[in-house]
């Protein structure tokens, strides 16, 4: 399987040897698996950071904004503005970009340009399709409950899956088909509850149905060639030789962000939304600062969650990256019954049920990732011994 699990060995880096490869094939194969487990344990704890923050954050600002008193039809505006708060914190990557480390210079990696014309074709989809979901999805979660939100966007992992096995030729196991089933019965039973829900009767099922599948599409679709990128296009330009390094998370994440940013902040002048921002700071329970901090904060965590699931996408499959997101959901629900006291919300058995489902979902997936690791470690045992003999 090519897609995941990075090719730890290969041809190019034993023509030039880094500190590890002069170590021997197995024991070089087992440091990079360790590696390889710690970058992805590190990511899937900014996901779940990410997670956490943003929706805590989001309850704050919904709580505080006072929409639905305004007697204007305020319900459903200021979702360019959320969009664009999803993106535009991405420059405070950009110095990290060139703190973490490329692979050291080779003849291959010297001479090579920095953007191919593909890759500038990716960015731009992907930013284009990143955009799209971000404003969708901040669209979905006002017009009805919030619970048919997660209901109808519990597809963008069927839709992940389903995209993948054609772009990316992803290949299931039983133990992934396991997981992605019991995430979904996760992230349907153990969401949290959120404070942006319109009264009863300004419910709009419809629209919501269709924005909200409408965003399951768009981030099914940015994940999957976020995958292709790494593997197909990214790789070409030789940056970064034959490895799978933290600074392509960045770089992908940076640019992808410039353009979704780009996009939005088209839309919220074009709405007209630019102009309605001073009266929705006004209009803040807390006042005015507490309006920009709860806007830099969402922006701030949306960078933590945005680089952790891109992190999973490269070291491990966008697959996995959007399991591990709706596995956040009953702990995301656990933090905000703990900070919020609004519409009678309690941690119910659904949720501490969830709760215990996330081992058996993120445990099949894992059990995967290691049978790969061991297969590959046996294959390299046999390749030697079949030198030696
Ligand atoms: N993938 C996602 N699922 C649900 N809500 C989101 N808001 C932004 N991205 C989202």
């Amino acid at each position: 399987m090519t897609t995941e699990v990075s090719k730890h060995t290969t041809k190019d880096e034993s023509a030039n040897p880094e500190p590890d490869q002069i170590l021997s094939p197995r024991r070089s194969l087992q440091l990079s698996q360790k590696k390889w487990w710690i970058s992805v344990l590190l990511c899937l704890f900014l996901v779940l950071l990410g997670d956490i923050l943003v929706m805590l954050l989001l309850n704050f600002f919904y709580v505080q904004d006072r929409r639905g008193e305004s007697g204007q039809d305020q319900q459903y505006k200021g979702t360019w503005l959320q969009s664009l708060v999803q993106n535009a914190a991405f420059p405070i990557l950009i110095p990290l970009f060139f703190i973490f480390p490329s692979p050291k210079r080779n003849q291959e990696t010297n001479n090579t340009s920095f953007l191919s014309f593909r890759l500038i074709v990716l960015y731009f989809v992907v930013g284009v399709l990143v955009a799209a979901h971000s404003k969708l999805f901040a669209l979905g979660k006002l017009y009805a409950n919030y619970g048919i939100f997660t209901l109808i966007s519990a597809t963008q992992l069927l839709f992940t899956a389903f995209f993948s096995a054609f772009i990316n030729r992803f290949k299931f196991t039983r133990w992934i088909i396991l997981s992605i089933a019991g995430t979904i019965c996760i992230y349907v039973f153990g969401g949290p509850n959120f404070a942006g829900e319109p009264k009863e009767d300004e419910e709009s099922y419809d629209i919501q149905a269709w924005l909200t599948f409408a965003a399951s599409v768009a981030f099914a679709l940015s994940l999957c060639f976020i995958q292709l990128g790494f593997e197909k296009v990214l790789v070409k330009t030789k940056r970064y030789g034959n490895k799978k390094v933290f600074r392509m998370v960045l770089e992908m994440q940076i640019c992808v962000s410039l353009v979704a940013s780009v996009v939005c902040l088209v839309g919220l002048f074009a709405s007209g939304e630019f102009n309605e921002l001073k009266g929705d700071s006004k209009r803040f329970k807390k006042g005015e600062t507490y309006y920009v901090l709860s806007l830099i904060g969402l922006a701030l965590s949306w960078q933590v969650w945005s680089v952790g699931l891109i992190g999973l996408v490269l070291y491990v499959s966008g697959v996995f990256g959007d399991v591990v997101h709706m596995c956040t959901s009953p702990l995301v629900a656990l933090f905000v019954v703990l900070a919020f006291d609004f519409l009678d919300d309690d941690f119910s058995w659904n949720r501490i049920g969830t709760l215990i489902a996330i081992v058996v979902a993120l445990g099949s997936y894992f059990y995967t990732l290691h049978k790969r690791n061991k297969k590959k470690m046996v294959e390299l045992n046999q390749s030697e011994n079949n030198v030696e003999v």
